[in-house]
């Protein structure tokens, strides 16, 4: 899958304005994660922490849930950002989320804090580049909604 300059610029500013909205007393530590559809629409999502730590939902799956309650299953990328100045990869239980709905070859763009679209490629003293990967990079041999597919009769 592609994504255009344009809509990869839209992602990655939408992913910045996501973490703003952030719920994080507990860690401090924002998250903001922004899908595009298949249609081309916006969905942003931020972490949300609770009391209750293990209540807390990551921003991708913030998105992903935001998107799919409201009827939107087909997505083209996904980028995600934070705070820190070096590129941080969704968590394990995000990566499984993804994988159930968007396609293998899906653009993943895990943006630094410090990334701007004057330098799209990073600076050159290397700061400010994202990584981009795919939901396959990110979950190798994956297990996946096709896998439980049953041959007929085998039930
Ligand atoms: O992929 C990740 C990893 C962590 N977090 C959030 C969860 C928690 O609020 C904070 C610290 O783990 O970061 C995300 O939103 N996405
Ligand atoms: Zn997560």
């Amino acid at each position: 899958m592609s994504l255009t300059p344009h809509d990869r610029a839209r992602i990655i500013q939408s992913a910045f304005q996501a973490r703003e909205s952030a719920y994080c007393p507990y860690s401090n530590f924002r998250v903001g994660a922004a899908l595009i559809s298949a249609s081309g629409e916006i969905i942003k999502g931020a972490n949300v922490e609770n009391a209750s730590y293990g209540g807390t939902i990551c921003a991708e799956r913030t998105a992903l849930v935001k998107a799919v309650s409201e009827g939107t299953k087909s997505f083209a990328a996904l980028a995600v950002t934070t705070d820190v100045k070096a590129p941080i990869s969704p968590c394990g239980i995000c990566r499984q989320f993804i994988r159930e709905f968007c396609p293998l070859d899906m653009p993943i763009l895990l943006v630094p804090a410090d990334y701007t679209d004057e330098f799209p490629d990073g600076r050159e003293d290397g700061s400010g580049k994202i990584i981009q990967t795919t939901v396959e990079g990110l979950l190798p041999l994956s297990f996946g909604p096709g896998d439980l597919e049953l041959p007929r009769g085998a039930q």
